[in-house]
């Protein structure tokens, strides 16, 4: 290891392929407009958005030895992240995530996470081969981890004595994911950032309020929860009680990426030892500067 990570990102780095168009869409629309490729998955959107507030990210993914993945390494170093960590698989392609967005928001999309569901636990090997860590001397430090794992890879990390030690911040993949939180929420590991429809999913019911959904989430097993719910009230549940603040109110112009905005924000605030309603209110703002458009993603 070349430098020392101040958090690990566990979970999907891939390829985004976006096609936008001007024009409102509907199943079977065939409209011009433009399509692009940036570096994507929720782990890689998480590491560029803690690159933002000031830490140093190393990747554990899966990635292809092919030409996209070449490519998308080279990305991952240009912002500063460590990737020697990443596992480089000879057989898997480098996986991709493709949406279509129209005047009328997200058409659909498609994830295509089959290489990182595959390539299962050969990606935490850096947690035992002294990379890392070992396990006689366990890591120890913040990690942040996406829902794109299979649920038995999630399953085993949740009780996994590699990670028992660490600071877990666990974050849904996709609504359509959310469910496969619910080992941490079992075993009452790590810290869930969810919105309240995820929050609802892991529950099997609807909450009214983000209150409301930490603390039945706590109540279901969790240890440490932070619930957003949009420009309302967004509320850390923890077992000694529950802290809610309401965001500023801004005029929107994006909201893509608020949910990765909040968490990194919060767990840079967190690990530097802002108090827990400091940690929210700075976790708030930035979530609201960045959906108002005043910060580059
Ligand atoms: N309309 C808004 N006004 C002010 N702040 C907002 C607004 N929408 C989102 N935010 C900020 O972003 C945070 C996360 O938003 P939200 O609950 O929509 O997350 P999400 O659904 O995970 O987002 P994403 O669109 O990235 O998936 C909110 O707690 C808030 O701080
Ligand atoms: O199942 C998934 N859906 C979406 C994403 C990622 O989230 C972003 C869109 O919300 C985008 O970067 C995509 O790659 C993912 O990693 N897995």
């Amino acid at each position: 290891m070349t430098r020392e990570p101040d958090i690990l990102c566990i979970g999907s780095v891939l390829w985004d392929v976006i096609g936008r168009s001007a024009s409102a869409m509907r199943q079977g629309s065939d409209v011009p407009g433009r399509i692009t490729r940036l570096p994507g998955g929720v782990a890689m959107n998480i590491a560029m958005t803690l690159v933002r507030f000031g830490l140093t990210p190393a990747l554990l993914t899966a990635v292809g030895r092919d030409g996209e993945g070449d490519e998308l390494i080279a990305a991952c170093t240009a912002r500063g992240m460590i990737t020697d960590t990443v596992y480089r698989s000879d057989d898997l392609p480098t996986d991709v995530y493709m949406a279509v967005e129209g005047a009328n928001g997200l058409i659909a999309a498609i994830a295509d996470a089959h290489s990182l569901e595959a390539a299962g636990a050969k990606i935490l090997a850096p947690l035992s081969d002294g990379r890392l860590a070992t396990p006689q001397a366990p890591f120890g430090g913040l990690v942040a981890l996406d829902g794109n794992l299979t649920l038995t890879l999630l399953s085993e990390i949740a009780r996994s004595p590699l990670l028992a030690q660490a600071d877990l911040r666990v974050a849904p993949a996709s609504p359509g994911k959310a469910e496969r939180l619910t080992p941490f929420v079992q075993a009452g590991r790590g810290t869930l950032y969810v919105n309240l429809e995820e929050a609802g999913l892991l529950c099997q019911t609807d909450f009214d309020n983000s209150r409301d959904a930490a603390a039945g989430l706590l109540k279901r097993g969790a240890a440490r929860v932070l619930v957003t719910d949009g420009g309302s009230d967004a509320t850390e549940g923890r077992r000694d009680g529950l802290l809610t603040q309401t965001p500023p109110q801004v005029l929107v112009t994006r909201v893509t990426g608020a949910g990765d905005t909040f968490m990194a924000a919060h767990i840079a605030a967190d690990a530097g030892g802002a108090p827990p309603e400091d940690a929210l209110n700075k976790a708030l703002l930035a979530a609201a500067t960045y959906v108002s458009g005043e910060t580059a993603l």
